[in-house]
């Protein structure tokens, strides 16, 4: 299959464990942001980035946006649980044990595909072409509801602007 699908589905995954950070993280009362994790993860896809041959700022410029992207799940999830006790998860997963080793798990991946999508990423049009394409295709295999819809847009949106 074509590297953006494969790009494009592994976001689609890392929302979908957004989901999972969110739930370990719900009646906690702590902020959902956490600035030393962040720099832990940028630091590992900048080395990781030069590693696969990526410019190390191209990584870290897609893995800010996959981070916000994550944010926005969260607190998207976080209101609507406020707000329908019913829809709240009953699994609480550990953040630390169970939830960011599934992260960490994609990053090697979603960087390896982000570099091979160097060539499509050459020419804008076909670009954003091909990542239409994807994103249907993802979409047809994981509906997504309104909010993890928004979110991916936001997690994919430097994708044809990376060098
Ligand atoms: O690990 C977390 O606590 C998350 O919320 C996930 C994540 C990420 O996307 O990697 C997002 C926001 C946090 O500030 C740190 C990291």
């Amino acid at each position: 299959p074509p590297p953006m699908d494969g790009l494009v589905e592994s976001a689609v995954q890392r929302l979908l464990l957004a989901g999972q950070v969110a739930a370990a993280k719900f009646g906690g009362g702590g902020p959902i942001t956490d600035p030393a994790r962040e720099r832990e993860v940028l630091d590992s896809v900048a080395a990781m980035s030069a590693a696969a041959g990526l410019a190390p700022e191209t990584g870290v410029r897609f893995f800010r946006a996959q981070i916000e992207a994550a944010k926005v799940v969260q607190r998207g999830l976080h209101a609507r649980w406020r707000a329908h006790p019913a829809l709240r998860p009953r699994e609480r997963p550990d953040l630390a044990t169970e939830v960011r080793p599934r992260l960490d798990a994609l990053t090697p991946r979603m960087l390896r595909l982000l570099k091979q999508t160097e060539p499509v990423r050459r020419s804008a049009p076909e670009c954003h072409a091909r990542l239409a394409q994807a994103r249907h295709a993802a979409e047809a295999r994981t509906p997504l509801d309104g909010l993890h819809r928004m979110a991916l847009n936001q997690a994919l949106r430097p994708v044809c602007d990376l060098p």
